[in-house]
């Protein structure tokens, strides 16, 4: 890119070579050219949805040199969609277009398109290019970072996918103004998740902002993607395949998985099934006896200030989560391992949850 636009930022994720920039800043998409040093050649597959292309197709085709020979693939919206046979598609329209190993595609949209076109990505040929351009919170926190690809299969949440590394990470801050309420607090919740993880710091900045976050205010907006962003890069940069620290950004999620694939991909969103799974993780560390009453009431209170949901669905069983939780890509023979907090800011990896203390957990949680 040319200049450095006001307010904007970039970051590394840092992996030898292919170590990879994030652009962050507020109308990034659309400048001319933006998109022209990722490219691997000539050949640019633009796939998006049909929520975003009306929105933001045009900027994207807007910041691709003139000389590219531009595809564009619009898919259907949706978790539900998260799906091999969409990802299919896209291998279809590449190979329809006479599509080379020189080729990028660029994922415009959030987390689904996302995950989706990067694993497409990564098996196409082999492994071709791709560029991120997230349009969600969640997606601009987190899914566009550290090259976690794949779908969604009916038994289990990302249960088939790659590593594979974007070439670039673009984020226009200003495309969340089109955002739907509920998808901004879903992306909330990963914000919140770094804070619970790894930064008290950034937690305690939080719970001050929450107002501005969610009106939007473009610098509290810019800080809170630029901290989400660099925290994964570090995590990514030291556990790029989840050997170790990277499965920290699991906090809740082997709960909020259980939920999404229970009640059927899309009916809950991924951020407000982490946000309630990341209160269970909380009150597990309490009833260890790592976090006191109070630590667990400012998750709590921040994920109500979120509009996020503190409770279950009403019709999950225990063992409805149970059945769920023990097909986690985290457990090793068959030892259920869960992310848990010591204290606010500091997770671990933890297999010492008995199951009854699990199930005690469950039975007593809040259901709606
Ligand atoms: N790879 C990773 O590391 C990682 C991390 C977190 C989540 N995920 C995955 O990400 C997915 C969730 O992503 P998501 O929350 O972005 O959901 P999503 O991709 O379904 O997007 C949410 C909704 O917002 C719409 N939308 C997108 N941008 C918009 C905009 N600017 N204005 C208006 N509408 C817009 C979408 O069409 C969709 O309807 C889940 O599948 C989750 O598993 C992956
Ligand atoms: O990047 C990671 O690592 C994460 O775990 C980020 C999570 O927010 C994200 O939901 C991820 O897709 C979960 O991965 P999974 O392997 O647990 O399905
Ligand atoms: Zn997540």
């Amino acid at each position: 890119m040319s200049e450095t636009p006001i307010g904007s930022r970039t970051l590394e994720v840092s992996l030898g070579e292919r170590s990879y920039p994030i652009h962050i800043g507020p109308g990034l998409l659309g400048e001319p050219d933006a998109l022209a040093p990722w490219l691997a050649g000539r050949q640019v597959m633009v796939v998006t949805n049909e929520v975003v292309a009306p929105l933001y197709l045009a900027r994207c085709r807007a910041s691709l040199p003139a000389d590219a020979e531009v595809r564009e693939l619009v898919l259907p919206d949706g978790e539900a969609t998260k799906t091999l046979e969409s990802v299919s598609r896209i291998w279809d329209a590449l190979l329809e277009a006479g599509f080379n190993r020189r080729c990028t595609l660029i994922a415009l949209g959030g987390g689904v398109i996302g995950d989706m076109v990067g694993f497409a990505a990564a098996c196409y040929q082999r492994g071709v290019a791709f560029i991120q351009v997230p349009t969600t919170l969640l997606s601009q926190v987190d899914s566009s970072v550290g090259g976690k690809t794949g779908v969604n299969h009916a038994l289990g949440k990302n249960m088939i996918g790659a590593f594979w590394q974007p070439r670039a990470v673009l984020i226009d801050t200003e495309t969340l103004e089109t955002l739907p309420a509920r998808e901004f607090s879903a992306g909330l919740a990963e914000v919140i998740k770094y804070g619970l993880i790894r930064d008290a710091d950034f937690l305690g900045w939080l719970e001050g902002a929450m107002e501005d976050l969610r009106a939007l205010e473009p610098m509290a907006l810019i800080r809170a993607i630029e901290c989400s962003c660099a925290l994964k890069a570090e995590i990514v940069a030291e556990d790029e395949t989840e050997q170790g620290v990277r499965a920290l950004l699991n906090l809740g999620h082997t709960f909020g998985h259980a939920i999404e694939a229970h009640q059927g991909y899309g009916k809950w969103l991924h951020g407000e099934a982490v946000g309630a799974g990341m209160l269970m993780a909380a009150e597990l560390s309490a009833r260890l006896g790592w976090l006191d009453e109070a630590e667990v009431s400012r998750v709590r209170d921040i994920l109500l200030a979120a509009a996020l949901p503190l409770s279950v669905p009403a019709d999950m069983s225990v063992e409805d989560f149970l059945v769920r939780m023990r097909l986690d890509k985290k457990n090793i023979d068959s030892r259920l391992r869960l992310i848990l907090l010591r204290s606010l800011g500091d997770a671990c990896l933890s297999h010492e949850t008995t199951p009854e203390l699990l199930e005690a957990l469950i039975e007593a949680f809040p259901r709606a």
